[in-house]
């Protein structure tokens, strides 16, 4: 029989439901003691592993590893990305060689991509080749009065007007690399290869660095070097090839000491320059050094004939950068003559000394990552977007939409750097 409900002792349940927030707060306390603990064992395990790890993970072997990885990785820098060869062709001849020269390439393992001037639009594509670390060569045909094919107009026709616009300048293609092979016929004397000729100089111009002599492929078999043009190919070819595997082992070819000013005459010399940089900064000085045969090569004199047609006749603002720079040469050069007779040798030294840059080295850097040509050391000039815009047919500023005026005549120019204003609305 079971006890009566009355005889039940509750006291002990009761008093465990009076304490229950002692009880709960015990459990609470010890959850929290087990969690302490568990955290700390696993920051021990944590720093012993880790400490295990230091000692034993970069083992010799690996480290060694390391270091070859990081050699070859050195060793693996890219010095040629692959060659373009463009061409000019309107008979085909052009276009074969093209062939001919791609078909050579790949055998060397490089990429090669054979363009026809036609499909080649320079104003969006040909600073590209600045960065790419390819090598253009250019095989161009001169036809009637010396013009281009109609296939590579376009492309003569850009180079031109931009070798001679200022708002280039002489840098704008500065890291292309390129080798201009011309094909014509010296029957017509006067006009004898003269697209490849231009095309050579007008690279130059802008800056191209160019590896190789320009080759010139003559149809005339009396007249033609190697007896005919198939043949002056092929000699120019063989000489391409050659300097392109040089160029792809990163090689540079030394100053022979043959410059034509004779500014290079040993290379000793040469390494005292490269030091001091002056033959960074001496961009006429640099492009001695790179001819290879220099009474083949046009480029220096012409621009300077131009200099002098442009002195007698009336001039151009455009063509005012180039007359600067020829006055500068010729007071270089009476410097020079001035100082080995010894005469007035310190006035000079005094004066250039008080001469102050107007631009800073930082804001030079800066003005030139943006774009900016600077001038002497006062005054930058950079094309405003919209005149780009503008003359590319996409509209132009506001100026243009209320006023009517035509973003390319607008003459809202503050060049000098030295402006000691601050307007408000000013660009600068
Ligand atoms: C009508 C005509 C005009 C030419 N005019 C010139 C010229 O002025 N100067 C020159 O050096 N070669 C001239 N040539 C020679 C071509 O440049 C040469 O034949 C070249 O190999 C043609 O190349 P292509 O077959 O790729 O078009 C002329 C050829 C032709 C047919």
């Amino acid at each position: 029989m079971d006890p009566p409900l009355a005889t039940w002792d509750f006291s002990p349940l009761i008093s465990l439901w009076i304490n229950r927030f002692y009880i709960y707060l015990g459990f609470a306390f010890g959850i929290s003691l087990w969690i302490c603990f568990q955290i700390a064992i696993r920051k021990q395990l944590f720093i012993f592993k880790d400490k295990n790890s230091q000692e034993k993970s970069v083992p010799k072997t690996t480290q060694d590893l390391m270091t070859n990885s990081y050699i070859s990785l050195q060793k693996k820098e890219i010095f040629v990305s692959g060659v373009k060869i463009f061409y000019g062709s309107q008979t085909g001849t052009a276009k074969g060689f093209a062939t001919v020269l791609a078909e050579a390439i790949t055998s060397l393992d490089l990429p090669v991509a054979v363009i026809d001037l036609k499909e080649y639009d320079p104003d969006d594509h040909l600073v590209e080749e600045v960065t790419s670390k390819s090598i253009c060569a250019f095989l161009v045909a001169t036809y009637t009065d010396g013009r281009p094919t109609e296939s590579a107009e376009w492309f003569c026709q850009w180079l031109k007007e931009a070798s001679t616009d200022f708002r280039f300048g002489k840098t704008y293609l500065k890291g292309m690399r390129y080798a201009v092979f011309g094909l014509g016929n010296s029957a017509y004397a006067s006009h004898f290869n003269k697209v490849g000729k231009n095309v050579d100089k007008w690279l130059w111009m802008l800056g191209a660095h160019r590896i190789m002599t320009r080759g010139e492929g003559d149809c005339d078999v009396v007249k033609s070097k190697q007896g005919n043009i198939e043949a002056d190919f092929r000699a120019w070819k063989t000489k391409f090839i050659s300097q392109l595997q040089i160029l792809r082992k990163g090689e540079k070819k030394p100053c022979d000491g043959n410059c034509k000013k004779g500014k290079c005459k040993s290379n000793e010399h040469i390494s005292e320059e490269i030091e001091t940089g002056s033959h960074a900064q001496d961009g006429l000085h640099q492009r001695d050094t790179e001819e290879e045969e220099p009474f083949e090569s046009t480029s220096e004199e012409e621009p300077d004939t131009e200099d002098h047609q442009s002195l007698s006749s009336v001039v151009d603002v455009e063509d005012l950068g180039k007359i600067m720079n020829r006055v500068k040469k010729e007071k270089r050069e009476m410097e020079h003559k001035e100082e080995k007779t010894g005469l007035f040798r310190n006035t000079v030294k005094n004066e250039a000394s008080e001469r102050r840059a107007m631009i800073t080295p930082a804001l030079r850097e800066a003005l030139t990552k943006q774009g900016y040509q600077l001038i002497g050391s006062h005054s930058g000039v950079k094309l405003c977007r919209w005149t780009k815009l503008m003359l590319r047919g996409r509209g132009g500023c506001y100026k243009h939409t209320f006023y009517g005026i035509e973003s390319h005549r607008c003459m809202e120019t503050t060049p000098s750097l030295a402006c000691a204003n601050k307007c408000v609305f000013c660009w600068r």
